[in-house]
């Protein structure tokens, strides 16, 4: 065996392209020294206080929030968008009911792509900003029926059909337990879906930008980055944080459950972030929903376990929580099941990746790094 290239000779390698600036972006910034997070310029823990998702979707794809006009049109398309098509449903019902539901919408975000790029060549699918504006536009309003299809086809419920008198929050609660939902709840919701739509060059959206970079169509993005989204180390941390809780159980059981979680180097989900490392800009705003539901579903319990598990962890080992800490548990409380908790930030971050989509379209450079060979030399092939 020949022997491997020197480590030394090689240039220097930024693992996990930490710290690297890969271009500008105009969409969000995320400040870790001043903990906070802007979208288009506005705070977003403001923006969550005063202002309906929708208007954040267009504040993200246009740069401005709507005028009372543009929301209304906004939300009319939407409307006319919502309802769970023929050809997304039966391709959700040729996967086996336990698949996981990042997979059913995964596979439902394909079908729509497929469907809206008939009949086009690979070059004509990447589209022109109108015609990605309104695709972006289309996926935004039918997301959210796929999600409650999902959690109500586990259960073996059918359909809810959406309701034109309720707005996306209210409406997508409701597509998904069949129920008028509370203002609070409702509120609570829509705060999560504001907090998780973007987040800079996140390993999702980023690999929606490479994607997007070799002139691939917004669906094909969406679906790398709903494949990104799913791993555990991103988005699928609400649903590990929820089956922590569930594990420990109770919060007197914290301190030995972490006495064994850390000896066996395990990752405490919920925790950490490749760029805060004072805390998450968007924990506060969401824990204090997470209080409101508290209060509302009566459960001190699970409000104790998350304080002790948070306070002995950060007391431990100095990290701390990110938006999936306590967004899991804040969508447990609202009904829905743990393995839907990815699909909901699937839902909000849909917007922050198609804005980035075409941020990406409109000064485009392909992504394509360099790596450092660390393999053989070069040697003949045995004869
Ligand atoms: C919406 C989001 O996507 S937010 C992120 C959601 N992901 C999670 O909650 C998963 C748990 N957290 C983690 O795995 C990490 O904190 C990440 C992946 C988010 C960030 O990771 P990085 O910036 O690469 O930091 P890295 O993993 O190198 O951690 C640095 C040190 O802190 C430790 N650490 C970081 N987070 C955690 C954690 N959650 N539990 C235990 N130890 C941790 C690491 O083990 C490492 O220790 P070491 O130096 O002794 O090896
Ligand atoms: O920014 C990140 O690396 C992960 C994150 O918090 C997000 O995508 O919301």
């Amino acid at each position: 065996m020949s022997q491997p290239t020197g480590l030394a000779e090689q240039p220097e390698v930024r693992k996990g392209l930490a710290g690297v600036v890969a271009d500008v972006t105009s969409i969000s910034k995320v400040n870790p020294e001043t903990n906070s997070l802007l979208y288009r310029g506005y705070p977003v823990q403001d923006l969550a206080d005063t202002q309906p998702f929708e208007a954040v979707a267009y504040l993200l794809w246009h740069g401005e929030l709507p005028t009372a006009d543009q929301l209304a049109e906004l939300r009319a398309t939407e409307r006319d968008h919502r309802a769970l098509t023929d050809d997304v449903r039966a391709a959700i019902d040729l996967l086996p009911t336990d698949a996981h539901p990042m997979d059913e919408v995964r596979t439902a975000v394909s079908v729509i792509g497929a469907r809206e790029a008939a009949g086009l060549s690979a070059l004509e699918a990447g589209g022109n900003p109108e015609e990605n504006l309104a695709r972006s536009l289309r996926l935004f309003a039918a997301l959210p029926a796929i999600v409650a299809y999902g959690q109500r086809r586990r259960h073996g419920q059918d359909v809810v059909a959406p309701r034109d008198d309720l707005d996306y929050s209210a409406n997508f609660l409701w597509m998904t337990f069949g129920t008028e939902p509370e203002p609070l709840v409702v509120d609570a919701f829509n705060r999560s879906m504001i907090l998780y739509a973007e987040h800079s060059f996140n390993a999702s959206t980023f690999t929606a930008r490479v994607i997007t970079s070799t002139l691939s169509d917004l669906h094909s993005a969406v679906v790398g980055a709903i494949a990104a989204l799913k791993g555990p180390l991103h988005g699928g941390a609400n649903e590990a944080v929820m089956e922590t809780l569930a594990e420990i159980g109770s919060a007197d059981r914290v301190p030995a459950w972490l006495d064994e979680a850390l000896a066996a180097k395990r990752k405490i989900m919920g925790f950490g972030h490749r760029v805060y490392k004072h805390g998450d800009s968007r924990v506060p705003t969401m824990k204090a929903a997470l209080d409101t539901l508290v209060e509302h579903y009566g459960r001190r319990d699970l409000a104790d376990l998350y304080g002790a598990l948070e306070s002995e962890f950060v007391e431990r080992k100095g990290i701390y929580p990110n938006l999936d800490y306590p967004s899991g548990p804040a969508y447990h409380l609202m009904g829905f099941d743990t393995a839907t908790f990815t699909p909901l930030f699937v839902a909000a971050r849909v917007t922050g990746w198609t804005a980035h989509v075409m941020e990406q379209q409109a000064a485009n450079s392909l992504i394509r790094p360099l790596s450092a060979y660390v393999g053989p030399e070069e040697r003949t092939v045995p004869r």
